[in-house]
């Protein structure tokens, strides 16, 4: 009966995106983050060279899943990331055309994520054109300064109720505060935070990771 019990129990997916350093993965993952993001794209203040990105993602338990994000990428530079970095998941994180990303996901076998901008329904109808190529989209806030990491939230009621086809994320400024109301009104399996878990663009702090992580599993164990 007690097994059933925790085996309906949902436990929420997090991923903490644009880690830099060693002590801010090893908080993630001390935190209970089942995801880690590692961003390379120069434009962001959360970049990472290839190299320094690989030596993160040695840190990483198996049990922990590694997300290199990506920005429009070409050919080349997406190989290159994937043999040097070896993560368990692609996130695009740009223009990515369906076409382009179902290649990748075929030729590579890795899961690869696709992120959106949600900005109204119809945006939302239109997102369906990457089902069949990912193997989960992550609803975020239209691009601003960045194509993503600007800290800002969306209106999250587009995704109340919605029927999704696929596995799904929730991303965009979420924070400590928010992510309870953010879960219960979209019932998303997971939520991505970068901004919201800093003290300044790019400095992660390992109080505010801890926290954002608790929030969550708090709200899991309250449903
Ligand atoms: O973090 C960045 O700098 C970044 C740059 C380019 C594309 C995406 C980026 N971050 C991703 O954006 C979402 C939302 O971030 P935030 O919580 O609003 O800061 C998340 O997936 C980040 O990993």
């Amino acid at each position: 009966m007690y097994g059933i019990i925790l085996n309906q129990q949902q436990r929420s997916l997090i991923k903490i995106c644009g880690l830099s350093t060693e002590e801010t993965v090893d908080a993630a993952i001390a935190a209970g983050a089942t995801h880690i993001g590692l961003v390379h794209f120069e434009k962001s203040p959360r970049h990472i060279s290839l190299e320094d990105a690989a030596k993160l993602r040695r840190r990483v338990p198996a049990e922990v899943k590694v997300v290199q994000l990506l920005v429009n990428a070409d050919p080349k530079l997406t190989s290159q990331a994937i043999a040097t970095v070896r993560p368990d998941v692609i996130q695009f994180h740009g223009s990515e055309t369906p076409e382009w990303v179902k290649i990748v996901r075929k030729q590579t076998g890795l899961e690869v994520w696709k992120a959106f901008g949600l900005r109204d329904q119809a945006s939302l109808e239109s997102s369906s054109r990457y089902v069949g190529a990912i193997d989960r989209i992550l609803f975020d806030t239209p691009a601003k300064a960045l194509p993503g990491g600007n800290g800002v939230a969306f209106d999250w009621s587009l995704l109340a109720g919605h029927d999704h086809p696929i596995p799904w994320g929730l991303a965009g400024g979420l924070d400590t505060e928010n992510v309870t109301e953010a879960l219960k009104t979209t019932n998303t399996p997971l939520v991505d935070v970068s901004s919201g878990v800093e003290s300044a663009p790019g400095v992660k702090d390992v109080d505010k990771i801890a926290a954002f992580c608790q929030a969550v599993r708090e709200f899991d164990a309250s449903r």
